[in-house]
């Protein structure tokens, strides 16, 4: 039997492990240094040589396809850049050893291409500033198909539910399940989201940082939907793979009141979305809304994201 999207998820399980490899191999070697972009957010080596490896990978297996990725490689390519970009390049080379600077920033620039009807969304690393803390990141990956997540892949390099073993991928294929496995290779789990009752794990996961959500809020709202104990503070998707994989029954992530008019981009959110919804849980926006992958970069419909076990996503959007 041919399994959906069989050859979509290989490559993209196989081009999130090459570029964990590559980010975990950046925080071994250097102290990454964080480039300020113009939003004032941070960028490093890794960032960038991340979403070369897997634009490579995905241009190659699927040229038509577009990419939609966070990072672009404009500032890359300038004279004081030169530098930095060489330092990309040499963290490609030990994966691709002929690369040069050139097809370095080509294959970035792969990752500017436009939401269409089948594209991919990549974020190289998300949560870069939990990165350069050295704490939780992702790498994340999605195929979306005439607004529906397909497939999914998250590579979590610094994330572990049981002792010893570190570093977790999900993966996910619409119809098809979620499953959980050690990012270096090995057996595959089936997951699944918490039932309403185990009460052990009916705990909540929020951002690291305060600025990306409305923390104050968040907790009066788990409160109110029946959870007691406090949250549990994780950078990136990686709070996906928490409700995922069973170890918290929600993820609240509500505007900031400092940043009402902030969208969701679509990289943050999509990979992680399928990975619950497939493990048998709920995603909406604050609202109730599903949120729309179809309109562009950013989840302009959308305000906010709860994501949920399922058992409890009534209860929380009637106390919001
Ligand atoms: N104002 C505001 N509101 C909501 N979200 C924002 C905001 N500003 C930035 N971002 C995006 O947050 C991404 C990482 O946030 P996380 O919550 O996953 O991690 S963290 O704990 O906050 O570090 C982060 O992703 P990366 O840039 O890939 O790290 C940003 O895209
Ligand atoms: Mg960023
Ligand atoms: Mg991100
Ligand atoms: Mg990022």
């Amino acid at each position: 039997m041919i399994m959906p999207y069989e050859s979509e998820r290989n490559i993209a399980i196989q081009a999130v492990q090459a570029a964990a490899h590559l980010c975990e191999q950046v925080r071994r070697e250097i102290v990454p240094e964080a480039i300020e972009k113009k939003d004032k957010s941070p960028v490093t080596v890794a960032d960038f040589g991340a979403q070369a490896l897997i634009c490579r990978a995905l241009s190659t297996a699927f040229p038509q396809d577009p990419v939609v990725g966070e990072e672009d490689a404009a500032d890359l390519r300038t004279p004081e850049m030169t530098e930095r970009l060489a330092q990309v390049t040499q963290y490609v080379q030990a994966i691709v050893p002929d690369a040069t600077p050139d097809q370095v920033t080509g294959w970035i620039d792969h990752g500017n291409g436009q939401v269409g009807s089948r594209y991919w969304t990549l974020d190289p690393i998300d949560g870069t500033k939990g990165f350069l803390r050295g704490d939780q990141y992702a790498i994340a990956l999605a195929l979306i198909e005439n607004g529906e997540i397909k497939v999914g892949v998250l590579g979590c390099p610094a994330l572990s539910f049981t002792e010893g073993q570190t570093g977790l991928m999900g993966v996910a294929v619409r119809g098809a399940g979620a499953t959980l496995s050690p990012l270096a290779g090995g057996a595959p789990q089936s997951i699944k989201v918490v039932s309403a009752d185990q009460s052990d794990h009916l705990r909540f996961v929020e951002s690291v940082e305060s600025g990306h959500g409305d923390q104050s809020r968040q907790a009066a709202v788990a409160k109110a939907a029946g959870i007691t104990q406090d949250s549990l503070r994780m950078d990136s998707q990686a709070k996906y793979m928490a409700v995922a994989a069973g170890e918290a029954a929600l993820y609240l992530r509500l505007p900031s009141p400092k940043t009402p008019d902030y969208r969701e981009k679509i990289w943050d959110h999509a990979a992680g979305v399928i990975l619950v919804e497939e493990a048998g849980g709920r995603v909406t926006d604050i609202t109730g809304q599903a949120l729309d992958f179809s309109l562009g970069a950013k989840l302009v419909n959308n305000q906010g994201v709860v994501v949920s076990n399922g058992s409890i996503h009534d209860p929380v959007l009637a106390a919001l």
